[in-house]
C-alpha cells in the first residue's frame, strides 16, 4: 500500500517540521541553481549543488479537475527541478468522469506514473483515487482540505519569524558557498485569525497550527452553511486542537490580539451562483486597517491570503501594503510542493521524521 497525503492531520508534528525544514533547504539549494549563470572570472566560483534528483526520469500526474495557477506551476517546476516531469491532465484531457471511473483511472495512471497530485471537487473523489492507486496520491485541493497551502503558509511565517519578535534581526538568506544551509528560523507562538468561510484552507489550519502552539480565532457568518463540517471538526478534536480555537461570528472580536490575519475569497470555485447571497452574508468581513484597529489586532499584524484574491475580502491598502506576505507565501508554494514531491513521490517517506538536510 503506497503512502498518501490527504490533509496535514495525517502527518505528525515532527513530520510537518521535517517537510518545512526540507523545503527551506531545497529552496536554498535551488535558488542559486536557477539564477542566471555568470560567465568570465566569476565562473571560477564554487560549483553549484544540484537539488535532489529523486524524480529523475520519473513522471508525476497532475490530475486537476479545477483551475489552478500556483499549485499547477509549483508542481510542474518542482518536478523539473527534481529531475522528473509533470503531466498536466485537466478535466477535458482524459476520460475520467466521462467515460472512465476514478478507480480505473487511478490504476491506469498509477501504472505509468510514479505519483498522482490531484485537485478534485468532492473530497470523496480523492479518497477513491487513493484507494486504488498503486502509487502515492497527494491532495492538491479538495472540498475539505488543502494541505500544501498550509505548508507554504507555515514556511512563510517561519521565514518572517523576526517580524513577530521585536528584538530579533532579520535572518540572512544567501547561503551559496557557505557550506551548511541556514536552519529554519524558530517561530514564537502566534495568534492567527481567519475571517471568511469555513473552507479547505481553514480546515488544514485548524488541524495544524494549534499543534505548533499557535492560537486560532475564527469568524464566519452565523448561518449553518458557514460552520465547520463534522468530518473536519472530528479530526480537530481527535488531535486536541479544539482547545486552542475560538470561533464566533464577529470579525472585530476575531481579530483581537491577532499577529496574523488570514482570509480567502468568499466565492470559491463552483459557488458562483451564490455570489449575491454570499456578498450579503460576508458584509463587514473585509480585512482593512480600520477593522483590525477597531478589533484590537496587534500593532504589527501581518496578512496572508492563498490567492487568487478578490477585493471583496481584503482592500488594496492591506493586500499591497507592508503587512502583506502574500507574494512570498505564493513563492513558497513551489518549495513546499517540491519537498512534498521529493519525500512522497521520490522516496515514499513523507510521514517519516528523520532529518533530510544531507539529502536535499
Ligand atoms: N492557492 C492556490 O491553491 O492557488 P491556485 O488555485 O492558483 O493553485
Amino acid at each position: 500500500m503506497p503512502p498518501h497525503l490527504m490533509t496535514l492531520a495525517d502527518l505528525s508534528t515532527p513530520a510537518i517540521t521535517r517537510v518545512l525544514t526540507h523545503s527551506h533547504t531545497l529552496k536554498q539549494v535551488s535558488l542559486p541553481w536557477l539564477a542566471p549563470q555568470q560567465t568570465g572570472k566569476s565562473s571560477r566560483r564554487k560549483p553549484l549543488k544540484m537539488p535532489s534528483q529523486s524524480l529523475f526520469n520519473k513522471s508525476i500526474a497532475l490530475l486537476f479537475s479545477k483551475r489552478s495557477t500556483r499549485t499547477r506551476v509549483s508542481a510542474e517546476t518542482a518536478a523539473t527541478l527534481l529531475g522528473g516531469r509533470a503531466l498536466f491532465l485537466g478535466r477535458d484531457d482524459i476520460q475520467l468522469g466521462v467515460n472512465e471511473s476514478a478507480r480505473d483511472t487511478a490504476r491506469v495512471i498509477g501504472g505509468m506514473c510514479q505519483g498522482i497530485f490531484a485537485r478534485v471537487g468532492d473530497h470523496a473523489e480523492i479518497e477513491e483515487l487513493a484507494r486504488y492507486s498503486p502509487v502515492p496520491v497527494l491532495n492538491a485541493l479538495s472540498s475539505l482540505w488543502h494541505p500544501t497551502q498550509i505548508l507554504a503558509d507555515l514556511l512563510t511565517l517561519h521565514e518572517h519569524a523576526h517580524l513577530f519578535t521585536s528584538d530579533a534581526p532579520a535572518p540572512e538568506t544567501a547561503v551559496e558557498g557557505k557550506g551548511a544551509y541556514k536552519p529554519l528560523p524558530e517561530l514564537r507562538p502566534l495568534t492567527i485569525t481567519w475571517l471568511g468561510d469555513s473552507t479547505n484552507i481553514l480546515h488544514d489550519m485548524l488541524v495544524t497550527y494549534p499543534r505548533f502552539g499557535h492560537k486560532i480565532r475564527v469568524a464566519t457568518p452565523a448561518q449553518l452553511a458557514y460552520q465547520c463540517p463534522t468530518p473536519v471538526w472530528d479530526r480537530v478534536k481527535e488531535l486536541g486542537c479544539d482547545k486552542d480555537i475560538w470561533w464566533g461570528s464577529d470579525p472585530r472580536e476575531a481579530v483581537h490580539g491577532a499577529d496574523v490575519v488570514v482570509t480567502d475569497t468568499w466565492i470559491s470555485m463552483g459557488q458562483e451562483a451564490e455570489k449575491a447571497q454570499r456578498l450579503k452574508d460576508f458584509q463587514g468581513y473585509q480585512v482593512t486597517e480600520a477593522l483590525c484597529k477597531e478589533g484590537g489586532a496587534k500593532s504589527g499584524w501581518k496578512f496572508l491570503h492563498c490567492l487568487p484574491r478578490k477585493p471583496d475580502e481584503v482592500d488594496d491598502e492591506v493586500f499591497y501594503g507592508p503587512r502583506s506576505l502574500v507574494f512570498p507565501e505564493a513563492d513558497n508554494r513551489k518549495w513546499t510542493i517540491m519537498a512534498a514531491f521529493d519525500l512522497l513521490f521520490g522516496k515514499w517517506n513523507l510521514h517519516g521524521t528523520e532529518a533530510t538536510q544531507s539529502e536535499a
